[in-house]
């Protein structure tokens, strides 16, 4: 293999094949552009004066000559100018009509070739040549002539026939024949006057490419060579000479749009159709393969323009659906390479990955695997796929040629097609499966390798040997081709034996165009040049490859079959088309039913968040009634404590009232009448709604006979209240711990209505939050909810108050402890003062017993036994100590009141009852509380004597 870092960077423009945008259709006016550089056509020798211009109207005499194609080139030329919409009035019909296989360069009738004799005068263009009878005989006579001579496969210079028919079953003449099984096409055929056989399958053309060698003027002879395009014969005057007819000759002046048309653009709509077909150019190195099948910027070759042809016929075409897919690979030194598969760094391509091979199977024919294949959408993509191909291929300098192709190259254009379902049939569009099968179909344009003398590089040497052994292999072959066949089926030439097809890579890819299952076109290349050289060896192999390609390949090209589903037909598993319908189908379904799952899953989603959203609202309530309920079981608590805090301080079981203020109540009971009492400020404040009031406000009437008033004290248990002194510091103890529970009940309420509100705080923000997401435009905020924004101001106002109540009863306790305290003082102090007492009054006794004697009733009346006195001293000093407490208590209190009203807490109204600033209604209790520890007239307390009352 070469080395590639070898090989020179591209230069000729004619390589890059246009990647751009795609090239518009050619136009006749565009033709006429394209055709300055190559000359005028009158200026040529081998353009006959009488030959029309394509806008002249043709002789009727000519239409069904082998020079009918440059009127179909014309024809086609108006074509390209309609499907560019540039026709408004029905350009399909126009379209339809003008590239119909009528239009398609039919090869000569046997009747109608110009005969040898006439043709071979060079520059003769006599009425013989240009009516076509005398050619019709001559093709008759050469292809008796050639029978034998092709079988020798002698391609020396005896073999020279000219486009020879042959003759086949009892003399009919058969050239390059169609056997094309086209109902359609036969009808008008057979309409226009032509016979079935005269729509050839193989067409063969030969291209002179212009002389550079006299500074790029084409010269106005040959010298040996005699060249008549319009009626496709080359002649020549030489040793070997003679006329060869093609079905086409083109001339240097005509551009690669006219070698297009007549030679490949009939092909390219018949591969559209189902058929396979082939075009392949042939020719010496540096005659012009490349430049005609690739083309140029200006002038694109027969590739662009097929690709061109492809998708308008696709436009056109809209009852199908196509698939297209194509690959590209080079047989380079009989060496498969993927030229898509190959990456390109800096010019040099990189090397293959694999090898690639040829195989063979029923179906598919010979093909090459592993090739990559890439499926195209468009003309531009396609055509950027083939340069990229074109990029990889092997080029090299060579005698002939500044960049000549080392290699084979093919373009293989996989065509899918499908007869598609009407928009309106389909009820379900779905589950719609269109009525045929697939037609896969393959168009193959090869450019191949040119043939060379032995070049003095070695690399060249070893490929110049290749390639020439495979143009060898492929003359050979086509030789020797015959429309025989044996009992498999496999192609054997006329002696019985097996072609050789497997002697080179290039026959062997090429034998199923070979032996007849698809349409061909050959495009030989040549260059005439002056005199004996070399390149008039060349070009004689060259003429004589075609001539034989031309009498020998037989083509029946069939359309392909239609396969159904994924496993039948032509390709069987690789019917794309049919693939992709299937997966679509199938990726549809999945869609559908991951639609459906989805719907049903947010259908459970929706369900769970509503479940979710009523247990949240369920525990709420849960929670709430919760609170309600420890709430309520704590004001039961509360008025049970209560209770019985009312029993252990202030009743005892026999109904007497005793407890914190029970000295206070003892001291106001000493005097008839009612007595208003003053327990502890406990109240009840449970619940959000309860509102506060005093609960042990009581009214003590003492004279209720159920309130036993014995010695000035409330009942036996007074006495035990009373204390170990019977001075009622146990009974302070006993208030100091009720107003505790009282407080940590308090406490608790309060840790509980925080705890509450809290919640409620959260669960609103939940709420809101959930309202926020499930409508963004819309939020939830407290504001909308009037009922929470209530109930949090009411909790608010209630911890407030309840907190300013906490207050009360702090100060309450404080003012509770230090009359206690203060009471003990007292206590103490009275106590110490008794014996002083005792011996003054011991004193005082002794001496009234010694100085004064009275009688013993009235003296005991009148003046008490000194024990007496003592005993009711001690009594006397007992209730001072005791009023003493109580002033002290009467005392912190009014202080407390003090700092409160000064505080601006309470206010005092005119009667001198206190009551809180605010105006709510349950602070009316309060104020009733307040009114209530204030000693005002309705507290009448008994004065000290000696002491100020207080008011
Ligand atoms: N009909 C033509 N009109 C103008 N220039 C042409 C024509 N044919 C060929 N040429 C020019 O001749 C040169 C050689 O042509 P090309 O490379 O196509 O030859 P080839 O047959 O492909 O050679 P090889 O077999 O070595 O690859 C190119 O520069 C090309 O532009």
């Amino acid at each position: 293999m070469a080395s590639l870092s070898a090989l020179p960077p591209p230069s000729r423009p004619s390589t890059t094949p246009p990647t751009a945008s795609l090239p518009p259709l050619p136009t006749a006016r565009a033709r006429k552009t394209m055709q300055v550089p190559e000359g005028p056509r009158s200026a040529s020798p081998y353009q006959p004066s009488k030959l029309r211009t394509p806008s002249s109207p043709r002789p009727p005499s000519l239409s069904r000559s082998p020079l009918s194609n440059s009127s179909s080139t014309t024809n086609l030329t108006t074509v390209r100018s309609v499907s560019n919409g540039r026709t408004p009035s029905s350009p399909d019909k126009a379209l339809r009509r003008t590239i119909s296989i009528a239009s398609f360069p039919q090869p000569p009738k046997a009747a109608s070739r110009p005969s040898t004799a006439a043709s071979t005068i060079p520059g003769v263009q006599g009425p013989a040549a240009a009516g076509g009878g005398g050619h019709a005989k001559l093709r008759r006579r050469s292809s008796r002539l050639s029978t034998g001579t092709v079988a020798s496969g002698n391609t020396g210079p005896r073999c020279v026939p000219v486009a020879q028919p042959k003759l086949v079953d009892g003399g009919s003449c058969s050239t390059s024949v169609t056997t094309f099984e086209d109902t359609e096409d036969s009808v008008g055929a057979a309409k226009g006057g032509k016979t079935k056989e005269s729509k050839g399958n193989v067409i063969v053309s030969v291209r002179v490419r212009p002389d550079t060698s006299n500074g790029g003027e084409t010269p106005r002879n040959h010298g040996e060579w005699s060249l008549d395009g319009r009626r496709s014969l080359i002649s020549h005057r030489g040793k070997d000479g003679g006329d060869y007819h093609y079905d086409n000759v083109f001339t240097p002046q005509e551009n690669n749009a006219k070698v297009y048309d007549a030679a490949a653009k009939r092909l390219v709509r018949r591969v559209m159709e189902g058929y396979h077909g082939t075009v392949f150019a042939y020719g010496m190195t540096g005659t012009g393969k490349t430049f005609s099948m690739q083309g140029t910027a200006t002038s694109p070759g027969v590739i662009p323009l097929a690709i061109t042809d492809i998708f308008s016929f696709i436009r056109e075409t809209p009852h199908r659906e196509f698939l297209l897919r194509v690959s590209y690979l080079e047989i380079y030194n009989e060496k498969i390479h993927d030229l898509l598969s190959t990456s390109v760094t800096n010019g040099v391509a990189a090397p293959p990955q694999e090898e690639i091979k040829l195989r063979e199977d029923s179906k598919r024919g010979v093909y090459a695997t592993p090739l990559k294949e890439e499926i195209v959408q468009s003309p531009t993509q396609l055509l950027r796929v083939i340069a990229r191909g074109d990029h990889a291929r092997r080029t090299s300098s060579t005698q002939f040629n500044a960049r000549s192709s080392r290699s084979h190259a093919v373009v293989q254009i996989v065509v899918e097609s499908r007869e598609r379902v009407p928009p309106g049939d389909a009820q379900d569009k779905r589950a719609a499966m269109p009525p045929g099968g697939v037609r896969v179909s393959t168009l193959s344009l090869i450019d191949l390798a040119g043939s060379e003398r032995a070049a003095d590089d070695k690399e060249r040497r070893t490929e110049g040997a290749h390639i020439n052994k495979s143009l060898l292999t492929l003359g050979n072959i086509i030789s020797k081709l015959s429309d025989s066949k044996d009992k498999q089926g496999n192609p054997i030439d006329r002696d019985g034996r097996h072609l050789p097809y497997r002697d080179s890579k290039l026959t062997r890819l090429l034998q199923p165009a070979l032996s007849g299952n698809s349409l061909v076109s050959i495009l030989c290349t040549v260059q005439l040049v002056n005199g004996i050289n070399a390149h008039s060896g060349e070009t004689l192999n060259t003429l004589k490859f075609a001539a034989r390609a031309k009498n020998s390949i037989v083509s029946h090209a069939k359309k392909a079959e239609e396969a159904y589903g994924s496993g039948g037909g032509d390709a069987g598993s690789r019917v794309l088309l049919e693939r992709y319908r299937m997966e679509i189908q199938a990726l549809r379904g999945q869609l559908d039913s991951q639609a459906k799952a989805q719907a049903e899953k947010e259908l459970k989603w929706d369900e769970q968040q509503f479940e979710k959203e009523a247990q949240a609202r369920h525990e709420e309530q849960v929670l709430e009634m919760q609170l309600a309920r420890t709430a309520l079981k704590e004001r039961i608590e509360h008025l049970n404590r209560l209770i019985l805090s009312s029993k252990s301080t202030g009743v005892n079981h026999h109904g007497n009232l005793s407890s914190a203020f029970g000295r206070l109540s003892r001291m106001s009971s000493t005097d008839a009448g009612t007595r208003s009492l003053r327990s502890s400020a406990s109240q009840s404040t449970l619940g959000a709604g309860h509102s506060i009031r005093p609960m042990s406000f009581m009214s003590v009437n003492s004279s209720d006979p159920s309130i036993p008033y014995i010695n000035g004290s409330f009942g036996n248990d007074e006495e035990d209240d009373l204390g170990e002194f019977g001075d009622g510091k146990a009974s302070l103890q006993r208030q100091v711990a009720a107003l505790q529970a009282d407080l940590g009940d308090k406490n608790r309420y309060i840790s509980t209505l925080e705890r509450r509100l809290l919640q409620a705080r959260r669960s609103s923000h939940s709420r809101m939050s959930a309202g926020v997401k499930s409508n963004a435009s819309s939020p939830a905020t407290i504001a909308e909810h009037p009922d929470m924004a209530t109930l949090l101001r009411e909790k608010d106002m209630e911890i407030n108050e309840l907190r300013s109540q906490l207050d009360d009863k702090d100060r309450m306790l404080a003012a509770l402890r230090s009359a206690a305290r203060h009471r003990d003082v007292a206590v103490v102090t009275a106590e110490s003062s008794i014996p002083e007492l005792r011996v003054k009054l011991d004193t005082t006794s002794s001496r009234r017993s010694s100085t004064n004697v009275s009688p013993p009733n009235e003296s005991s009346e009148k003046n008490p036994s000194p024990t007496r006195r003592v005993a009711s001293l001690r009594v006397s000093e007992k209730d001072t100590d005791r009023r003493k407490s109580v002033d002290d208590v009467s005392r912190m209190l009014d202080e407390m009141i003090q700092s409160r009203v000064e505080s601006g807490h309470l206010e005092r109204n005119s009667v001198g009852h206190l009551k809180h600033l605010s105006t709510d209604s349950r602070r009316g209790s309060v104020s009733a509380e307040v009114r209530a520890l204030t000693p005002t007239p309705s507290i009448s307390v008994e004065p000290t004597p000696g002491s100020p009352s207080k008011s």
